[in-house]
């Protein structure tokens, strides 16, 4: 064995991490080595990256749907993300989902380029380890052949702009298929090939045959076409013979529209070239020379030192041949062509690892990379939306903070001033009915006082017949009542009805300081107002007060005895009258009412017996006695009398007295006409509506002052009920903004949530960069 195969086995099994500790070796440890190899192979890093970088856009994604759910979720009173923002949020999704599909379509590509015939169809197909492609002597391919893998088992391709699939079964078939149409030298066939046969498809690595460069001049369209995405450039030279300028010209192309391209050279036929064993070593160092001036002077793709890592010597055809033997269980070695299999075998080999080295890394960082920083870009972005969200968020809470602590303070002010208010009013409504009670009390005595005045007024034609006289009763009390009415009116309304009026005034405008919305308040006015002043109902109901009254209109002489016992039993009345006053003042207003009442029901009875003492029957009665007695005595008594008088004055004094008492009572006699009976009929009415009135002056006043006490109260009531109404509302705004305040915590926590997501996402990024694109 060679010092050079030494040096390559050496390579390659320190690569695996195997010690080549021995020069004899043979090609089936080469294989188990390479076998080993395949799990730690450098693709693995693109295989690996690109499940990181896919699962963390699957994290990404998952996130921008989140967010966008979220934002757009937002209740309608928490304003803090505008539509503009929305629409940011959501295109993210889509972003995202762009760059998902990408990602799943990333590959690393390799494209073999050089001359018609050098055996880049060959090469492709050593590295696939089967006879994928046709290949053969003279122009085999004659249009861009795209070799990637696919689950399954069956093969098929596709050609550009279809979507068939066309089964392909072996090479013949396929070779077939490529001729049969006229595809033109540019165009892309696509072959998908089981992935399970060949690991370096498995890894997502897919292979671009091309056209010979010598046989096309559309050298521009192919590199557009083809070429841009391509991760690693491998140049199969004809070792027989050297660097034409097609190809040369064709890689300085490619240099120019990409920076810095990965270019492999692969010195392909080295079997047939070292032939000539003697001129070997100096034609390899010539060819070597000139790869590698090109490599790094001409293209200036990279160093000298890295140049001599790219540049190999191989025979394509032996090493397929070798991996077809080997892969039906048969010794490699079968498959050399000349001497020296072995040391193109590894240099093969050496070169598949730098490949994959080399196409790992810089798909990796060319692919990966921008998807990475463009997940950064879009974490970064909406960190700082969801932090502005934030901040506007916060200032929300603030603003709301206030207005719930003013409104707390407002109902707790109204509900204290609300208490304050009604005690206030309380009083004020009992100073006012005790007022009222006192001036109606005292108007209605004085009306009582001056009852005859109002009775004199009466002007109805009076006429002592029983049934004329009832109607003029009727009259003569509807008279009364409406006259009383009337002056009690005249006297009290009008004050009365401002002072209710003011009184309900400051009601209203202090019970309106309580109230904060103007609207409630003029709703309340409207309410409040009144149309017609307050009115007094006095009720004295002269028709049943007075319904027991009595006239006596028969003649009675001023001086017989029965008017002097009535005249002194009047003044006993009076005294009766006084006492029973007292009674009534000690009880209250209601108590009033109903003994006043039960005395109107029952007027003659009771009243009279209350008030006097005696009945009139008892009146009657005595004065029946006292008249009999005098009767009964007179003879004896008014002999003894008149004996007396006669002789004291004389008969002619007693005759003279006599004859003027009878001329006095024929005077009086004489004179009962209508007149004077109407006289007498209204005198006695008057005493008797004075008696009736005055027991109910304490019921009137106290009916008085309860509707000046029903009006102010209700009045009060509906004020408090309108007060009620704004602390209600106001309840309820608290509640609301409570409501809102808990919602903008809640969504604060998510925001928070979502950006540390952000942040977790952006974190996982750098990792990735670090483990497989800074690293590299
Ligand atoms: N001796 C020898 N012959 C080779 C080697 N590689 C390829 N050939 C032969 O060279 C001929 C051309 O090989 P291809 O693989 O078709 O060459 P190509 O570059 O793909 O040609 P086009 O497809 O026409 O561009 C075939 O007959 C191969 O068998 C090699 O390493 N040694």
């Amino acid at each position: 064995m060679s010092a050079y195969l030494n040096r390559a086995v050496s390579m390659v099994a320190g690569n695996t991490g195997m010690a080549s500790s021995s020069s004899s070796f043979d090609t089936n440890s080469i294989s188990e080595n390479r076998s080993f190899a395949n799990d730690k192979s450098p693709l693995q890093i693109f295989v690996k990256a690109k499940k990181r970088i896919n699962d963390i856009y699957d994290e990404i994604n998952e996130y921008v749907i989140e967010t966008f759910h979220f934002v757009n979720d937002l209740p309608h009173d928490i304003d803090i993300v505008d539509k503009a923002e929305k629409e940011l949020f959501e295109s993210y999704i889509f972003k995202v989902s762009a760059i998902r599909e990408v990602l799943h379509r990333d590959h690393m590509k390799v494209a073999f380029f050089g001359r018609t015939s050098n055996g880049k169809s060959s090469v492709i197909n050593a590295m696939l380890k089967d006879k994928i492609l046709p290949s053969g002597i003279g122009h085999t391919t004659n249009c861009f052949c795209q070799v990637e893998g696919v689950d399954g088992e069956d093969a098929y391709l596709v050609k550009e702009g279809s979507d068939e699939k066309l089964n392909v079964v072996n090479i013949k078939q396929l070779a077939n298929a490529l001729c049969q149409e006229k595809l033109s030298e540019s165009s892309l066939v696509r072959i998908f090939w089981p992935r399970e046969r060949c690991h370096l498809l498995r890894d997502d690595v897919v292979f671009v045959d091309s056209p010979g460069v010598d046989v096309s001049a559309n050298l521009d369209d192919w590199i557009d076409n083809h070429c841009l995405d391509a991760d690693v450039f491998v140049l199969v030279l004809n070792a027989e013979s050297t660097m034409t300028l097609a190809e040369k010209s064709f890689f300085h192309t490619v240099s120019k529209k990409l920076s810095k391209p990965n270019v492999f050279v692969l010195n392909n036929r080295w079997d047939a070239a070292a032939d000539e064993m003697e001129f070997q070593d100096s034609v390899r160092t010539q060819h070597l020379e000139r790869c590698l001036d090109f490599l790094s002077k001409e293209l200036k793709v990279c160093s000298e030192k890295e140049a001599a890592e790219r540049v190999f010597f191989v025979s394509a055809k032996e090493t397929l041949n070798a991996r077809i033997f080997e892969s039906k269980g048969q010794p490699p070695h079968l498959g050399a062509i000349t001497d020296g299999f072995q040391t193109r075998y590894f240099e093969f080999l050496d070169f598949e690892r730098k490949f994959e080295e080399c196409i790992s890394k810089s798909a990796v960082k060319t692919k990966f990379e921008q998807h990475s920083s463009r997940g950064r870009n879009i974490g970064n972005d909406m960190h700082l939306m969801l932090e502005n969200i934030y901040d506007r968020s916060n200032v929300m809470k603030k603003e709301k903070g206030g207005v719930k602590k003013k409104l707390t303070d407002r109902i707790q002010s109204t509900e204290s001033n609300l208490m304050q208010i009604t005690r206030e009013m309380k009083q004020k409504i009992h100073n006012m009915v005790e007022e009222v009670e006192k001036k109606v009390s005292t108007a209605l005595n004085e009306e009582i006082w001056r009852l005859g005045v109002l009775v004199d007024e009466f002007s109805m034609p009076f006429h002592s017949e029983p049934l004329v006289l009832n109607i003029y009763k009727k009259e003569l009390n509807a008279h009364v009542e409406a006259g009383l009415g009337s002056n009690l009116r005249a006297r009290l309304s009008i004050a009365l009805a401002t002072n209710i009026e003011s009184a309900q005034c400051e009601m209203t405008d202090r019970m309106h300081s309580l109230i904060s919305s103007e609207t409630i308040i003029t709703q309340n006015k409207q309410i409040l107002t009144r149309s017609q002043p307050f009115e007094m109902l006095y009720s004295l109901n002269c028709q049943n007060l007075c319904s027991d009254f009595q006239e006596n209109l028969d003649f009675k002489f001023s001086w017989g005895i029965t008017s002097m016992i009535n005249r002194f039993t009047g003044k006993m009345k009076t005294n009766g009258k006084q006492s029973l006053t007292v009674i009534h003042r000690q009880g209250n207003a209601i108590e009033r009412v109903s003994s006043v009442q039960s005395i109107l029901e029952n007027p003659p009875n009771q009243a009279s017996r209350i008030a006097d003492g005696i009945t009139p029957e008892q009146i009657s009665t005595i004065s029946r006695v006292v008249l009999s007695s005098i009767g009964s005595q007179g003879t004896v008594g008014g002999l003894v009398v008149a004996g007396i008088l006669f002789k004291t004055i004389g008969w002619r004094i007693l005759f003279g007295v006599g004859a003027l008492y009878g001329c006095v009572y024929i005077y009086e006699r004489l004179s009962w006409t209508t007149a004077s009976k109407e006289r007498a009929f209204k005198g006695q009415y008057v005493d008797h509506a004075t008696k009736k009135l005055k027991m109910i002056v304490d019921l009137t006043s106290a009916n008085c002052s309860h509707q000046v006490q029903q009006e102010l109260s209700s009045t009060f009531a509906r004020l408090c009920r309108v007060v009620d109404t704004a602390t209600t509302d106001m309840n309820k705004e608290l509640k609301d903004i409570e409501h809102s305040l808990a919602s903008i915590e809640t969504n604060q926590k998510s925001i928070k949530l979502l950006r540390n997501k952000a942040s977790y996402i952006l974190n996982e990024l750098d990792i990735f960069e670090n483990n497989y694109i800074k690293s590299n």
